[in-house]
């Protein structure tokens, strides 16, 4: 696992990998206990995983799914660092092997209403068969903070591909990547199950894995809410909903299947309300969910009410599972999923090249962020100025940060370069700003291509990755 130029050759691996030296010391000392859990019909054991200790799961009985997606009998999972729950419709026997921060069993969940939204829109998926160019339904959900809204996401997409969909997801919450780093926007196509471990699954980057890796369309926008840089927010869901509604019409099974929409729990009532009302008209939604708020339910019902009979606004309750994370835990995941970009996780180790390469090589871009007025509450007439991309050098405070490597030439104008679908990301492990060369790691062997590079603010810089 050494990695040229970084003097981790010296390092042991749980140094490089805190979460290995906690699986090694947890073999050496006396194995976890195995306990058996069993679950009555429609109920759900939640549990909480910290990050650095491990749970095993196994269904030794019945029938059970963790956001949708079905466990198979006699395997077993390994969890770290998640809060999750598995739910069995028909009842159920778990073998659980280690120590979950919490555990409990709940009767009450929204799960038969969240089934019945899965076939609300397998109707409409139904009827949109029946017509050569109808779309399936596109669906948002929008709800505040940690509501479930990508746990509701998982399970509808988890219901459709089990029905033989293809639905398009797209995460438009930069907060957390799907199938990518957080900071950016994504969209899928989902035809294979997801992997319950990891949440939706791995991405070609990730290596071999055992279950079918997905292609994800990625955009870099680098901030954490959707207010941070509007303009290039909106610029992007643009861009999004063109790439969405071409693959939608590639095929009969992407078209009827339509795709489903993740949004940021950062709602406020001035520019965020204009955003989802924007989200809306770029990807024709016509069902819009909103999970755990009554009063975002009758702003949006109020909101649209002059489109009755186009978008159909849903209220859903909010799980009882659902758990608020706190910033520690959001950073350790971050943290986690770029450590995972480069280095692999324990199952399936990456090594990561450390390329060399002059400062004066580097065409860098980073996302605008000075001005922070949203153009809502702009005078009207005056357009939002803020920058989309601005021309930056490397300096040593960009040392330990992420950077996207955009699909643009370098002549190409700023506005083409932001809206550019992202290539991969490397990590800038050091700059010596004397010397005039910095050390990135990257994925790939080979020089540093000739395309833009784009730094932000998030996900913040991490110096766990070089010790
Ligand atoms: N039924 C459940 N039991 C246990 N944990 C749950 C349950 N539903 C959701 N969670 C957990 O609660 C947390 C918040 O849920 P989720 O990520 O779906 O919310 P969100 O609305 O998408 O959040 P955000 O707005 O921050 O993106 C997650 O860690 C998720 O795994």
């Amino acid at each position: 696992m050494a990695v040229p130029g970084l003097q981790l050759a010296d390092l042991s691996i749980g140094q490089v990998f805190p979460n290995f030296s906690s699986q090694t010391s947890e073999q050496s000392s006396e194995p976890p206990a195995e306990k058996t859990h069993e679950i009555g019909k429609c109920r759900e054991w939640r549990f909480e995983v910290a990050f650095g200790s491990t749970v095993e799961v196994k269904l030794l009985r019945g029938t059970a799914e963790i956001f949708g997606t079905e466990l198979p009998t006699g395997h077993k999972f390994t969890f770290t660092g998640c809060k999750s729950a598995i739910f069995t419709w028909e009842g159920c026997t778990l073998s659980v092997t280690g120590n979950p921060t919490v555990e409990y069993t709940s009767e009450e969940t929204p799960m038969t209403s969240y089934s019945n939204l899965h076939f609300a829109l397998e109707k409409l998926r139904a009827i949109a068969g029946d017509f050569p160019v109808a779309q399936g339904p596109r669906v948002m959900i929008i709800g505040p903070e940690d509501a479930g809204k990508t746990s509701l996401i998982k399970i509808l997409t988890a219901y459709a591909v089990r029905q033989g969909r293809k639905p398009c997801v797209v995460n438009l919450d930069p907060k957390e990547g799907m199938l990518s780093l957080p900071g950016t926007l994504t969209a899928t196509s989902f035809s294979t199950i997801m992997d319950v471990e990891e949440g939706y699954g791995s991405s070609p980057t990730s290596g071999p894995s055992p279950v079918p890796v997905k292609l994800p369309l990625v955009y870099y926008y680098g901030l954490e809410s959707p207010e941070g840089n509007e303009r290039l927010y909106r610029a992007l869901v643009s861009r999004m909903a063109l790439a969405v509604s071409s693959r939608l019409s590639e095929e009969d099974a992407n078209r009827t299947s339509g795709c489903i929409i993740d949004t940021s729990g950062f709602i406020s009532q001035t520019t965020g309300y204009d955003l989802i009302q924007h989200i809306v008209a770029e990807f024709s939604v016509d069902v819009l969910v909103v999970l755990g708020s009554e009063r975002l339910y009758s702003d949006m019902a109020r909101r649209f009410e002059d489109r009755q009979g186009t978008v159909t606004v849903v209220k859903l309750a909010k799980s009882g599972g659902c758990v608020d994370r706190d910033e520690a835990f959001m950073r350790t995941a971050r943290e986690t999923a770029i450590r995972e970009y480069f280095f692999g996780e324990p199952k399936r180790t990456l090594s990561p090249y450390t390329l060399t390469v002059g400062l004066n090589e580097v065409n860098l871009w980073r996302v605008g962020e000075a001005n922070s007025i949203g153009a809502s509450v702009l005078p009207i007439g005056i357009e939002d100025t803020q920058a989309l991309l601005e021309r930056t050098t490397p300096t040593s405070l960009l040392q330990h940060s992420v950077a996207a490597v955009l699909h643009s030439e370098p002549g190409d104008s700023v506005e083409v370069m932001a809206e550019s679908s992202v290539m991969g990301f490397v990590y800038i492990a050091s700059v010596d700003e004397q010397k005039h060369y910095m050390k990135i790691l990257a994925p790939v062997p080979g020089r540093l291509p000739p395309k833009p590079l784009v730094v932000s603010s998030f996900p913040e810089p991490t110096a766990s990755l070089v010790g």
